[in-house]
């Protein structure tokens, strides 16, 4: 891993979330192919990317039973407490509507409403993410949605979808679930095909083909965010274990070959030791070719003459999850201003959050942590404002109205107040 000088320009930024041109080609392509072919056009692109030839795209109510059969009954428990987690953290940001009623009999407030559909994207590509179902599904549950869509790639060599993420959306309570992976899912979501139902909002993390297709259909259909590869910054001073920060680099370099690991430190001792157990630990791993390129690409170890600089560091890279390795790390939480989700002391490694704590895995990458938030309940609501002015707020403050109306040049909507004031 190369040790370097940490300075301001610091960053994470990788340019996958814009992808290539070429690649940007290809998206565009296969949305237009969905929208005139529908399921023809879904099913041609499954069998070209996937490998898969499917009669069908919906998932049926026996193959949701026939995937308990192969999940052993302590899996199923996991996957049961995890959920019971997510729901429990998620409950908490509910937010009730509301509405005040001012002296002059006047009432404003403010209308939460679950958006009537969700199509949430489930990774399947190099490995199934039962996690990210029940990351994505339980919070629109929470929030209320009535309709809630999941699209995976099937796998190639069963030509179903992974047991485990079927068992998964059944435990969060989703049942619409159709085998479509990369951008034709995303297009069939959007736009609708004869089997698949176009919904109001996608959300979910996927590869560039899933991330450029987002960015394609935003604005026909809502997004959540682009979910770019997985991130790691860790903040360490003298009392960190090498051998311990090593394995949680690597935790987050194994899920892709763009995924990047950021080590952050004042002590170069910490340093080099971390830099010799990620070479020691990398060879250990089953998924070591993916990790070994994405630490040589996109991971680094920065080093910083103080503890302040070392989190000043970490604010400017605003990294999708930081880990707190010092001393005291609870004291450095309030200087935290940019970062996805904050792992703090050696007890909350980052895969505590990925599968089980109950916050949402599905964070802001790339930076984005500067201005973004973790998926969560808001995402699958819509807010209405409530408006209600008495008799009496009217012609209190009619008047002032109007002149406000006419000091943007708006003569209709001065007389809209003034009809009411005679
Ligand atoms: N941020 C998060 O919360 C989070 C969580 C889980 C996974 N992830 C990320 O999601 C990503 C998952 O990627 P993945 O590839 O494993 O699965 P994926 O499901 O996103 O992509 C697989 C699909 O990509 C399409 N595809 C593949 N090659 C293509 C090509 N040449 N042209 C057009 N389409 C093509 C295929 O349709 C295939 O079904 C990883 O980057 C991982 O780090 C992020
Ligand atoms: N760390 C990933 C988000 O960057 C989420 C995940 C799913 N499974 C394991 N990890
Ligand atoms: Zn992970």
């Amino acid at each position: 891993m190369k040790i370097l000088q940490a300075n301001e320009q610091t960053s994470i930024k990788r340019s996958v979330d814009n992808g290539t041109e070429e690649q940007r080609k290809i998206v565009q392509k296969i949305i237009e192919d969905v929208r005139k072919g529908g399921d023809d056009a879904v099913k041609s692109y499954t069998e070209k990317f996937d490998g898969v030839q499917l009669q069908e795209l919906k998932v049926k109510n026996e193959e949701i039973a026939e995937a308990y059969g192969q999940l052993d009954d302590s899996t199923i428990t996991i996957l049961q407490e995890a959920a019971e987690n997510i729901r429990s953290f998620h409950e908490k940001q509910l937010r009730p509507s509301w509405m005040t009623t001012e002296e002059n009999g006047s009432m404003l407030g403010q209308k939460v409403t679950p958006l009537d559909s969700v199509g949430l994207y489930v990774p399947g590509g190099k490995a199934a993410y039962p996690s990210s179902v029940l990351m994505n599904v339980i919070p629109a549950k929470v929030a209320g949605v009535k309709r809630i869509v999941i699209t995976s790639p099937p796998d190639k060599h069963t030509c179903k979808i992974p047991p485990a993420v079927l068992v998964a959306a059944d435990i969060a309570g989703a049942k619409e679930i159709y085998k479509v992976g990369g951008a034709q899912a995303i297009a069939a979501l959007a736009y609708g095909t004869q089997s698949i139902a176009p919904v109001d909002k996608i959300t979910g993390p996927g590869n560039v083909y899933v991330a450029l297709a987002k960015r394609e259909v935003f604005g026909d259909v809502a997004i959540d965010m682009i979910a770019g590869p997985s991130e790691i910054a860790i903040l360490a001073d003298e009392s960190a274990i090498a051998e311990e920060v090593a394995a949680d680099l690597l935790s987050q370099a194994e899920h892709d070959e763009m995924a990047s690991s950021v080590l952050v430190t004042p002590s170069r001792t910490v340093a080099e030791k971390v830099a010799e157990e990620v070479q020691r630990q990398l060879k250990t791993l089953p998924k070591h070719e993916i990790a070994s390129q994405s630490i040589e690409n996109f991971g680094a170890i920065y080093v910083t003459e103080t503890i302040e600089e070392a989190v000043e560091t970490v604010n400017n890279l605003a990294p999708e999850h930081l880990e707190i390795l010092t001393k005291n790390p609870m004291s450095l939480l309030g200087q935290i201003r940019h970062a996805g989700a904050i792992f703090i002391g050696r007890y909350s490694p980052e895969p505590v959050g990925d599968y089980f704590a109950g916050p949402n895995h599905v964070l802001p990458t790339n930076g984005t942590a500067r201005f973004s938030s973790p998926l969560n309940v808001d995402d699958f609501q819509k807010k209405s404002s409530i408006l209600y002015y008495s008799e009496n707020a009217l012609k209190d403050n009619g008047e002032k109205i109007a002149a406000f109306a006419r000091l943007e040049g708006l003569e209709a909507h001065a007389r809209s107040i003034e009809t009411r004031l005679k």
